[in-house]
């Protein structure tokens, strides 16, 4: 038998409404909408999916104070986590919202029509309360807490929703389950006592090992159930962590565990979050709980001290665990013993025998730099996944961006640098001359500092699109601007390489070397804002490389340009 929900009943609303449909569609088109973000969504999928019953809404000002102040919602039922929809002022006037008022809640992605909430209440938060008592500090270094601050709106509306239909997903539709499907599911199989693992991180052999250790000591089944709403800012995207799930699945038993997708947009609220993750497993029918060390923990506040203590999260869920109602497994560390090649629980592993280990940084580090992962930290399956995310620099893209005057020799060095990479690179080459994107893209732009800046933005966001892609791309517009070059950078080094070469070709060589006379007629007043001439050309602060046309040759600058790429591994072998 599955577990009891949180309440007593699975809070499903789309099986509440499902014979409502019709009628709820048909309101929603006339109702005031408000679009959520993405926050807003994951909460609203898991409310109406019933994956935080006994919530029907989000919440009103009586539940969130005593939420706030004590966990507990105002009929007295535990709940550590505010589930709000925070709106702004302008939202309140515009959409209308005000008690009573019927607003139909809408998918930012593809504006479907999802629930009908009718308002409750809209309140003003006491968001240093909210930070303290919840997060347990008012300070911007806890994610939550700077999202509090900095995302959030000023006002929050309670209310109960009816459910129209759920978002759409388009990526692991198969392993998506609904508490009511994971609960028919449990049944099908036959599993009555079930272990859930939360995990916002790859998996490896250490976490097969003590998930099966904490199944088979509880002679129970295992529910793999990674997050993939929002997870930490900086973690490994969810696409590339379900290709690992995947890859480590077949390592299990045959029929020992299950993997299922959660669209959890976790707070890393450590205590209060461990409790709220127990509640939710326990609406998915789940019957135990592993809670892990540092569970949900988001690392280390201003003052560079841990939020939260290694067992808070334990002690917590401990300390409420008659009113969770699930059964807590405490994450036991596993430790690799090479003199044995086992995995053992590492409070056992006797005094003075060898264990190894590989941190998460260290796996990052290797990745980067294409080092050999072995095989007692993870499966080659895995290790193949994330290499293909992670790929090392021999195979990631670039860009090159050249800056310079008219006639400053840019082109040149472009064309020759493209001939030198396809000759020594596997990677496709894509040339962005200043003439082609100007025929190409900006055909109707012209020279004022506004267009030049809009210039360079597309060349930014096309060199950005291309390294994404794994190109070399070579990039050579004037760009006289320092902030646009810096826009076009932040655009493309989120992706790859960036490396700005400043072809500083002095204006008197590149007036001697322009042979089709463009600098004569500028200087006669023909061509009006020509750079150098009566248009600014800022020389770059912060340039890679500079170089001068009339002081080497082309292939002496295209060779220094290989020494640099080589020398930051992106022409090694991959
Ligand atoms: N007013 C003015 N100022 C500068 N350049 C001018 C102007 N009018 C036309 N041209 C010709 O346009 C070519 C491409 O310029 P860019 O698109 O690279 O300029 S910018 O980066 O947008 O500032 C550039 O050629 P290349 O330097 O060969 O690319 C210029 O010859």
């Amino acid at each position: 038998m599955a577990n009891t929900p949180h309440g007593g009943v699975l809070k499903d609303l789309y099986l509440r409404d499902a014979d409502k449909h019709d009628t709820l569609l048909a309101e929603s088109e006339q109702l005031p909408s408000l679009e959520l973000d993405d926050r807003q969504l994951c909460d609203l999928e898991l409310i109406l999916n019933g994956g935080f019953s006994p919530l029907e809404g989000f919440l009103n000002q009586k539940d969130y104070e005593g939420v706030v102040e004590d966990m507990r919602l105002a009929d007295g039922l535990l709940w550590s986590i505010p589930i709000n929809l925070d709106v702004s002022q302008e939202q309140i006037t515009e959409i209308g919202i005000k008690a009573g008022a019927r607003i139909t809640l809408r998918d930012p992605r593809d504006d479907q029509a999802l629930a009908i909430l009718t308002v409750d209440d809209v309140y003003r938060p006491d968001k240093a309360k909210e930070a303290i008592n919840v997060y347990g500090a008012d300070d911007d270094a806890h994610p939550a807490v700077k999202y509090l601050h900095t995302i959030a709106k000023e006002f929050y509306v309670g209310g109960k929703l009816e459910a129209i239909q759920p978002p759409s997903h388009y990526d692991y539709v198969s392993n998506r389950f609904t508490p009511s499907e994971l609960r028919a599911h449990f049944k099908k199989l036959q599993w009555t006592r079930v272990v859930a693992f939360q995990t916002r991180n790859p998996m490896h052999r250490a976490h097969r090992e003590l998930t099966v250790r904490a199944a088979r000591a509880r002679k129970a089944h295992l529910l793999i159930h990674p997050v993939v709403g929002l997870t930490k800012p900086g973690d490994i995207d969810h696409y590339t962590r379900v290709r690992v799930y995947k890859a480590l699945m077949p390592k299990y038993p045959n029929g020992m565990a299950e993997l299922s997708l959660l669209p959890l947009a976790m707070r890393m609220g450590g205590p209060r979050e461990a409790i709220w993750h127990a509640l939710i497993r326990k609406n998915h029918g789940v019957t135990h709980f592993i809670v892990g060390r540092d569970h949900a923990g988001p690392g280390k506040n201003s003052q560079g001290v841990d939020f939260y203590g290694p067992y808070d999260a334990q002690d917590a869920v401990e300390k409420y665990k008659d009113e969770i109602g699930i059964e807590i497994v405490p994450f036991q560390m596993v430790a690799y013993c090479p003199d044995t090649d086992e995995y053992m629980p590492a409070d056992e592993v006797p005094a003075g025998v060898n264990t190894l280990n590989i941190s998460g940084t260290e796996l990052r580090r290797r990745l980067k730099q294409g080092l050999p992962i072995p095989e007692w930290f993870s499966y080659p399956e895995v290790v193949k996944v994330l290499r293909q995310a992670y790929p090392p620099r021999a195979t990631q893209g670039f860009t090159i961006f050249l800056t310079g005057l008219h006639a400053s020799g840019k082109n040149s060095i472009a064309r020759a640098l493209q001939v030198s990479l396809n000759q020594q690179s596997t990677r496709s080459v894509s040339l962005l001359l200043g003439e082609t994107i100007r025929a190409e893209l900006s055909s109707e732009l012209g020279y004022t500092k506004r267009e030049r800046d809009i210039n360079v933005q597309r060349i930014g966001y096309v060199a950005g699109e291309l390294t994404k892609a794994g190109a070399a791309c070579i990039a050579a517009p004037i760009a006289p601007y320092e902030a646009a070059r810096q826009g076009a950078k932040t655009a493309i080094e989120k992706y790859g390489g960036f490396y700005l070469v400043h072809v500083a070709t002095s204006l008197e060589e590149c007036e001697s070397r322009d042979r089709e006379g463009v600098y004569k007629r500028a200087r006669a007043g023909e061509i009006k804002g020509f750079t150098g001439i009566d248009d600014p050309y800022e020389t770059p602060s912060k340039a890679n490389l500079t170089v001068d046309i009339s002081k080497q040759s082309v292939s002496q600058i295209v060779h220094e340009i290989v020494l640099m790429l080589e020398q930051d591994g992106y022409l090694g072998s991959a």
